[in-house]
């Protein structure tokens, strides 16, 4: 379980989190959503111990986390592919790095490749991949040192609507095989709304308000009215005024 307390955290003058108090049951999934600059990717790096907070503490199955943890998965907007190698060795890279030897690494990295459809593409480079393509890699690069916490900062953010839904799909298919602890950033309500089991709405350096979703991984819920009700329900709590 993730359990936040009374975070704050400034860069400099600018109070980026003030006073947040969240709580994220263990293997469960939790979208964090707000206008720009509210201060949701400083909540993420702050799970993941990328920045230290100024005052407040951040518990994760009841240990306070003081540095990076080795099971904390980050999958980053820019997706962090290393653009000199294959994607088996962006994959691979990452397996060896944290131990695996050769032969575990390559069952490892073909067993993900093939579970995330880019296994035809394991020869090509990032740069000769499509936005959607390295979004892949970059979750198999991840998932291949099978984290119990995945935190990701807007993973379609920079895809088309069609390549989003399927980036989403996939990433909700992964939860349901094998259910983790899955934090998603995004600005984009339906976003949150297919990924999130709780759903946390930010204002500037604050939660306002977390609703529990009713639909969470039912099937096919982009077909179903009552989930776009859902979405306009988070929506009016992003515009409200408060
Ligand atoms: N390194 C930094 N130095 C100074 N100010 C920063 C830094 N990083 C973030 N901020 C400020 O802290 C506040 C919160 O930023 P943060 O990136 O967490 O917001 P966000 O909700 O993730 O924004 P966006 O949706 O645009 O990515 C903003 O006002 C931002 O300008």
């Amino acid at each position: 379980m993730i359990s936040i307390k009374d975070l704050h955290v400034s860069y400099g003058s600018e109070i980026a989190l003030q006073n947040v108090n969240l709580h994220v049951e263990k293997n469960t999934t939790c979208a964090i959503i707000g206008p720009s600059g509210c201060g949701k990717t400083t909540l993420l790096y702050s799970i993941g111990a990328l920045i230290k907070p100024n005052e407040g503490k951040v518990l994760i199955d009841g240990q306070e986390l003081t540095n990076v943890r080795k099971n904390t998965g980050v999958i980053l907007q820019d997706y962090g592919l290393l653009p000199w190698k294959t994607v088996w060795n962006n994959v691979a890279f990452a397996l060896l790095c944290r131990g695996f030897n050769k032969d575990e690494a390559n069952e490892k990295v073909e067993d993900i490749l093939r579970e995330l459809g880019i296994y035809e593409y394991r020869s090509k480079y990032p740069g000769e991949l499509s936005g959607g393509q390295k979004q892949r890699v970059a979750i198999g690069r991840t998932l291949a040192l099978e984290p119990d916490l995945l935190l990701m900062d807007e993973p379609s953010s920079a895809l088309d609507a069609m390549t989003k839904e399927h980036i989403q799909n996939i990433i909700l298919n992964i939860y349901k095989r094998k259910p983790i602890t899955l934090i998603t950033v995004t600005h984009n309500i339906e976003e949150a709304a297919f990924l999130g089991q709780k759903i946390v709405i930010m204002k500037k350096a604050g939660i306002v308000h977390i609703m529990d979703n009713p639909y969470f991984g039912k099937d096919k819920l982009r077909e179903n009215i009552d989930f776009y009700k859902f979405c306009l329900e988070i929506r009016k709590w992003i515009h409200e005024d408060i």
